[in-house]
């Protein structure tokens, strides 16, 4: 051990930058220490859990090498340093095993869902998105929806199609992937520092009806608000969710708009009022 702790504190020249001034005199022990700050220092700068897990465990582990290797060990951070990384090891084992072994805990549904619409959260945040809401099978004719009233749920259409009607004038044909009763929602929460007065409730734009046979996955829209205030990840993944949508519905809108426009020019201007 002695020749052990004789290597890693001897001086040696290493070259940091090139030129004839690029050379510092350090010991292994000193660089364990600058690469423990590093990635500590990075590891602040991270938002991905398992990065940021990672580095620490890299960093603390760095940092007990550089307190070992000195003329006396220090023993008090070396234990607690090796206590953080064990803490850090077992976090680091159970985000990889959430986010890459999905499959033991993922129904094909699922997994559907999260490749269609939530692909770019963390699958441990999409897991709690999903304890949050329940599947569900719709009858033709139900109100997803009522135009002025406030939504009980949010829903995405998983299989099948509904009609929007705005002022009982249909306005546009949704199906599989579409989500309903997400607009209101995002009204209300835009703008995480946004006065309270913008976040209150708002009530349905548009009336929404099931025109077959539909399955679909619900949230309930007072849990679903509450969950995207408490967590940030959630909060942006389901907004980018919502945000790909409303562009198509906006598309398909337009489109529809000008077709009903070219045969019913009133009918169109009373829509979009
Ligand atoms: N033009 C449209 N095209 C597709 N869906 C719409 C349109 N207007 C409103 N909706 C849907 O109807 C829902 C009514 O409640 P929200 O306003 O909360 O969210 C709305 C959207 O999900």
């Amino acid at each position: 051990m002695r020749r052990v702790n004789a290597f890693m504190v001897r001086e040696r020249e290493i070259r940091v930058f090139p030129g004839a001034r690029g050379r510092v005199a350090t010991s292994l022990s000193s660089v364990a220490g600058h690469v423990s700050f590093l990635l500590l220092g990075y590891s602040y700068m991270t938002s991905d859990l398992l990065t940021l897990r990672a580095l620490a465990v890299g960093g603390l582990s760095a940092a007990v090498v550089f307190q070992y290797f000195r003329d006396v060990p220090l023993w008090l951070p070396i234990r607690w340093n090796a206590l953080f990384v064990a803490i850090n090891v077992f976090w680091v084992a159970k985000l990889y095993y959430d986010e890459y072994n999905a499959e033991h805990w993922c129904t094909t549904e699922e997994r559907s869902l999260y490749d269609r619409h939530f692909s770019h959260m963390a699958l441990n945040s999409f897991r709690t998105l999903l304890k949050h809401g329940k599947w569900r099978d719709i009858e033709r004719g139900f109100e997803f929806t009522k135009e002025g009233k406030m939504n009980e749920n949010v829903h995405v259409l998983i299989d099948g199609s509904a009609e929007v009607y705005v002022g009982g004038k249909s306005v546009n044909s949704i199906d599989a992937g579409s989500f309903i009763g997400e607009m209101s929602l995002m009204r209300s929460i835009a703008g995480s520092n946004a006065k309270k007065q913008s976040k209150r409730p708002r009530a349905a734009s548009a009336t929404v009806v099931a025109a077959e046979r539909c399955r679909v996955f619900s949230w309930d829209d007072g849990e679903l608000r509450q969950l995207i205030q408490q967590n940030e990840q959630i909060k942006s993944g389901v907004q980018a969710a919502f945000g790909v949508g409303l562009a198509e519905k906006l598309l398909t809108t337009r489109v529809m708009s000008t077709k009903v426009f070219a045969q019913e020019p009133q009918r169109v201007s009373h829509a979009l009022a």
